[in-house]
């Protein structure tokens, strides 16, 4: 049976207009069928800061196929801010001239009530940048008032059960900010990005162990996307046997693994000047895979999620990353097999009381009655070196 995208005439009523060559009418049933015979129905994928670092490397990715699958069409739906219009016009532009087959739409904008109609996917990469001098709460609230806004519009005008992926930082607050103003939308939908965390991870016990990366599995991350981040050696496997077991030094593991992984970026800035986009963009690429293939038996992949009932007393109501599952539907579960030993307990305890302070402080974005924030300027900063 030959399934086929609608003519473009259809879709056009459900989402934002289209930008310069995909305004073309097509019928995918006229073209080659070697190409399109099992193509499935367009996936419509918003992405938000479309004109960044990240969005470069990213859209590229997803128009190819790489992300969902040759057989995928996908509809890109670019959000920019007001300063970026001209820059999201370029990168149209650049997406045109890749003739990627796969792409079948592509629309600009700056509202995001007009970009996020009808998105299957969104990936929120656009965010303000930490200005000289700004305080951790400042910057809580200039970012905590885009993602209240783009929650709301989330709500109004994407698909009902639109998977939604934040990776503008502070990033597991801002999913919580757009989770708790999207009440239409299931908060099981919504996740921070912290796989790039854990292929960090991965990459550092790989070269500990003297194994190539395909043998290290079952990395989970655990808590904030920040240096209170718990990269957990105490589950991981290489080649099938405990990590601990394999490289046998517990000292590494406790004093050099952890700011190792969460130096990674500020590391990576001196040597060559510019943080780490492609490699940013490479995680939210594994991070969507991750949902829409199933997951292996026995490995896990990280994601800040929803803690709502989670099976390691976690307290609920944080967007807090945890070892996640997926049948490859699209949609995920916590695993529940994770030893978590007394050291682990109280790392994560930290990375919890962090992610309830930025709560706090982001009351009066999420509707907490009388909202005190206890974040203060002589709090240690615990934002990821290399990351603006
Ligand atoms: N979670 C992670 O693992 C991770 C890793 C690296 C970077 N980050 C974060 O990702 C974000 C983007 O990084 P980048 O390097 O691409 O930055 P960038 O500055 O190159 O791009 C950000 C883009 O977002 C746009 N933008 C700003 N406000 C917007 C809004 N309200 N709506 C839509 N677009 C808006 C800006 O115009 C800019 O083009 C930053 O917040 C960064 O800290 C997260």
């Amino acid at each position: 049976m030959q399934t086929t995208t609608a003519p473009a005439a259809t879709e056009a009523a459900e989402g934002p207009a289209k930008y310069g060559v995909f305004r073309l009418a097509y019928d995918v049933a006229n073209e080659d069928p070697a190409l399109t015979r099992n193509w499935k129905k367009t996936v419509h994928i918003a992405v938000t800061g479309a004109s960044g670092q990240i969005s470069n490397h990213l859209l590229f990715m997803l128009a190819s196929g790489e992300v969902f699958g040759r057989d995928q069409p996908v509809a890109l739906q670019l959000l920019g801010s007001q300063r970026s219009r001209e820059a999201l016009e370029g990168v149209a532009m650049e997406l045109e001239d890749s003739l990627y087959p796969l792409l079948r739409e592509v629309s600009i904008g700056i509202d995001p009530r007009e970009i996020f109609k009808g998105a299957d996917y969104a990936l929120m990469v656009g965010a303000q940048p930490r200005g000289p001098g700004m305080e951790r709460a400042d910057l809580l609230d200039l970012n905590g008032r885009i993602f209240k806004d783009q929650g709301q519009a989330l709500n109004d005008v994407a698909s009902p059960d639109v998977k939604v992926l934040v990776v503008g930082n502070p990033c597991n607050t801002n999913a919580l900010i757009a989770m708790e103003n999207a009440p239409r939308i299931p908060r099981k939908n919504f996740h921070a990005l912290t796989r790039l965390d854990e292929n960090r991870a991965k990459c550092q016990l790989a070269l500990k162990s003297g194994k190539f990366y395909t043998n290290v599995n079952r990395v989970a991350i655990w808590g904030n996307h920040s240096t209170t981040q718990v990269p957990d050696f105490v589950n991981a496997r290489i080649g099938g046997r405990p990590a601990i077991d394999v490289i046998g030094d517990m000292k590494w593991f406790r004093n050099e693994f952890t700011p190792t992984v969460a130096q990674r970026g500020g590391a990576l800035i001196k040597k060559w000047g510019r943080s780490s986009a492609a490699s940013t963009a490479v995680s939210v690429a594994d991070a969507i895979r991750a949902l829409v293939t199933p997951t292996a038996p026995g490995d896990c992949f990280s994601s800040g999620v929803i803690t709502d009932g989670n099976p390691y007393g976690i307290p609920d109501g944080l967007i807090f990353s945890m070892p996640c599952r997926s049948t490859g539907d699209g949609n995920y579960e916590i695993c529940d097999d994770f030893i978590i030993d007394d050291w682990l307990r109280s790392k994560i305890n930290a990375s919890v009381d962090e992610l309830v302070k930025e709560k706090e402080c982001v009351g009066h974005l999420i509707g907490t009655p009388n909202p005190v924030c206890r974040i203060t300027k002589d709090d240690e900063d615990t934002w990821l070196p290399g990351e603006n």
